[in-house]
């Protein structure tokens, strides 16, 4: 066997030897990946989730297994669903040692993509059971061990959830690891199912006792939504994910929460969450929803084409109507949204829609840095000049100077007849300067895209003859599907940016779901949890602010590289380099 690997690292050929297929695929895996065959440098993650179901569940199998263990020089050891070491159970001092010196120890991740072939990463990739012995192993300082891992799925969803494994030197090496290994998942697979019963039972019994007072409720949990009559009627799928956001906010308040939502159809609903089980491990959240009564929507609504805009969901109609009217009664305006929502576009568009012929004027940070003077020659001309506007573009980031100057001109001009329309555009966690928010009469919020996901529909022809300059390209019903099952944390600049590489693969005819990049594809296997796509959000928008500078990124977020880097590809999340 090590002359098999000798030979195979060499030259990437194996001789006749009667050798385990799942080893031969997983050495050229590991080869592939570029992972060193004579040292071993597992990352370190300092953000791993020990406080989840999956602990839970196991941990009376592992003291179980522990003891079962004791006299034999063995380890037992979980990870996650990415071979990230969440618990390690060893007795024999002299073993720990050993495997502290191998980083085989909580925090570190053991996947073939950083180790190598190992009973850990392998039998992730493999989705089976592995049992790794000796040479077998890709990296020789693990020559020296044994180790058998088994795959442990959610028997509720099917993914794979972690995996626990057996490792001991070669010399205690006993062909029946594996089978142990293997039973442990079974048992562990069987406390998720219980405990996600649990769970069910508690939400629903929750629901039924809420339920019963009349009035529309929801449960939301990890796996499951249930919703009575009244609310199935009220909410559409956009809700929904309103919903799993808010849920998400109340996983990190731990409270109740009381807000008001604009739902899909346009009505206003008040939202009281609560969650449901322990803190430690809550089984989900319980939904009520009352419609306001007095909270009708404006009569008079500005439709996105009216504005050359694309979409048409409710959300962002509204979002039109508002800017529009506060554009037509030059109230000044802080628009708030998530980054590449579309603030500028709107604020344009409402100018645009507005006084066509009038200057509108964009003050960004970078233009400040180039040319102040300028920039508040620009400002000072639009005084005067009938219907102009002046967008703001995130004012958190200018100069205490020129936002002092700022202020004085807002505070001369604002009673001026001849005023300008002035609008700032900021991201929803930016602190604009508080004086200037208090200068600014109102606060409106654009809504994200996922929050809006119909107008992904109109969205993608608009984009697609803007970026081919009416080229004959389109895009199927299929990628179409693909897009609409996205999250868009990028919202709209993600978007452009998705259908921009799709055109690199195909110019002409209909974008099909292998033209489009990875990142759509990866998200869209599943819906993310509310705590990865709060995770995921996070470091959207952090990258941006970085102008997507990783490791800065990484470190604002008290992340490691390692995992900024693959969190960054588990997401799909593309950034370009503004
Ligand atoms: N409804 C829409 N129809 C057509 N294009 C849109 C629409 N919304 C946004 N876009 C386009 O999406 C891109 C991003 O929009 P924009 O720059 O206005 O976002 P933003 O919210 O101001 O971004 P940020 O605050 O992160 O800088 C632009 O190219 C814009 O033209």
């Amino acid at each position: 066997m090590a002359k098999a690997r000798e030979l195979f690292l060499e030259s990437g050929s194996l001789p006749r030897l009667p050798m385990r297929t799942g080893i031969v695929e997983s050495w050229r895996r590991s080869r592939l990946s570029g992972v060193a065959s004579d040292h071993l440098d597992p990352p370190y993650f300092d953000d791993l989730d020990t406080g989840g179901r999956l602990i839970h569940a196991a941990r009376p199998v592992l003291d179980r297994l522990q003891e079962v263990l004791s006299d034999a020089s063995a380890s037992l050891l979980l990870t996650d669903a990415h071979g990230r070491i969440l618990d390690r159970r060893v007795e024999h001092a002299s073993l720990a040692a050993c495997l502290d010196r191998l980083q085989l120890a909580p925090g570190f991740g053991y996947g073939e993509e950083y180790v190598g072939t190992n009973g850990i990463g392998t039998a992730i990739e493999a989705r089976q059971v592995a049992a790794v012995f000796g040479t077998e192993h890709f990296t020789e300082r693990l020559h020296a061990m044994a180790c058998a891992g088994a795959p442990v799925h959610n028997p509720l969803t099917g993914r794979l959830a972690g995996l626990i494994d057996i490792t001991c030197w070669i010399k205690d090496a006993n062909p029946l690891m594996a089978a142990l290994a293997s039973e442990a998942a079974e048992d562990i697979e069987q406390r998720l199912l219980e405990l996600g019963s649990e769970h069910e039972r508690a939400l629903l019994t929750a629901f039924l006792g809420i339920s019963r007072r009349g009035g529309a409720v929801v449960t939301v949990s990890e796996d499951l939504v249930i919703a009575n009559e009244h609310a199935a009627h009220l909410l559409d799928s956009t809700d929904h994910t309103i919903l799993r956001d808010k849920v998400t906010e109340l996983s990190r308040a731990g409270r109740e929460l009381v807000e008001q939502v604009m739902l899909a159809g346009g009505d206003m609903a008040t939202i009281r969450l609560r969650p449901v089980g322990a803190r430690a491990e809550p089984a989900g959240a319980i939904v009520e929803i009352e419609i306001a009564p007095d909270a009708r929507p404006p009569r008079h609504l500005i439709r996105p084409p009216q504005l050359r805009l694309a979409g048409s969901s409710y959300a962002f109609t509204k979002a039109c109507t508002d800017l529009g009217t506060h554009c037509r009664n030059r109230t000044w305006v802080l628009l708030e949204g998530e980054p590449g929502v579309g603030k500028l576009a709107l604020a344009e568009a409402v100018h645009r829609s507005h006084s066509p012929a009038s200057p509108f004027m964009v003050i960004r940070p970078q233009d400040l840095a180039e040319d102040r003077p300028a920039c508040q020659r620009r400002i000072t001309e639009a005084i005067g000049t009938p219907g102009a506007t002046v967008v703001l573009r995130h004012p958190e980031r200018y100069p205490q100077e020129t936002i002092s100057a700022l202020l004085e001109w807002m505070r001369t001009t604002a009673h001026h007849p001849g005023r300008p329309w002035v609008v700032a555009t900021t991201h929803l966690e930016a602190r604009p300067p508080e004086d200037l928010s208090s200068a600014l009469a109102v606060t409106l919020t654009m809504p994200a895209l996922r929050h809006r996901i119909e107008d992904v529909r109109d969205l993608v022809p608009a984009l697609l003859r803007r970026l081919s300059r009416g080229g004959p390209v389109s895009c199927s019903p299929a990628a179409m599907r693909v897009l609409l099952r996205y999250g868009w944390p990028g919202n709209v600049t993600e978007l452009l940016q998705a259908l921009r590489s799709a055109l690199t693969r195909r110019r002409i005819g209909e974008i099909q779901p292998q033209d489009l990049p990875e990142s759509c594809h990866v998200t869209s296997r599943r819906v993310l949890t509310p705590w990865e796509s709060m995770e995921r959000d996070a470091i959207v928008r952090t990258l941006r602010d970085t102008d997507g500078d990783k490791a800065l990124a990484a470190h604002l977020l008290g992340i490691s590289r390692a995992t900024i880097y693959r969190k960054i590809s588990t997401y799909g999340i593309s950034i370009d380099g503004r």
